[in-house]
């Protein structure tokens, strides 16, 4: 029988924000997450968690600036829509915005890798369990 989720959390939420970099053709940026990292190989949405205090949209931009190396204002964060999932000994809360306009080219400053891919093979990657909901969300969305 499954066992039914806790009803209070024991350690927290751990609250993550992502982005879907939207592109001219209608693709999506990846990274892949790189070794060290827990799921290492993973391909995901760039972003990460919010420290204590942040705004979720400042954490956001930060993120950006630190794994892309891009510029990203706050106003151009558009909320899309989110995961709820065990992680672990945790709970992982996942904001995801899209984002259509950036200044400079995104290059990987930590990741593996990075691809744009169009939705569709968003569902052939490997990614974590929490962005499997979120890749049939994209696909309507863009
Ligand atoms: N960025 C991102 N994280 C995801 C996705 N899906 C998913 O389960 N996660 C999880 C993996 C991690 O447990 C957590 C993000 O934490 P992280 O360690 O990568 O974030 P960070 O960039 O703040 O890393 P660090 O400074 O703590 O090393 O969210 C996703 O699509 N994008």
């Amino acid at each position: 029988m499954l066992k039914p989720p806790p009803a209070r959390l024991e350690n927290g939420l751990l609250l993550v924000v992502a982005a879907a970099l939207i592109d001219g053709d209608r693709r999506v940026l990846v990274q892949q997450r790189p070794p060290g990292k827990p799921m290492a190989g993973l391909w995901e949405f760039p972003g990460g968690k919010v420290d204590p205090g942040e705004l979720p949209e400042a954490a956001l931009c930060r993120e950006l600036h630190e794994e892309l190396g891009i510029a990203v204002e706050a106003a151009c964060l558009a909320p899309a829509t989110f995961a709820s999932e065990a992680l672990g000994e945790r709970h992982l809360v996942l904001l995801l915005y899209a984002v259509r306009e950036w200044s400079g080219v995104p290059r990987a400053q930590h990741a593996t890798a990075l691809r744009w891919v169009r939705p569709i093979e968003l569902h052939g990657l490997d990614m974590p369990p929490a962005d499997q909901p979120l890749i049939a969300l994209l696909d309507a969305l863009i």
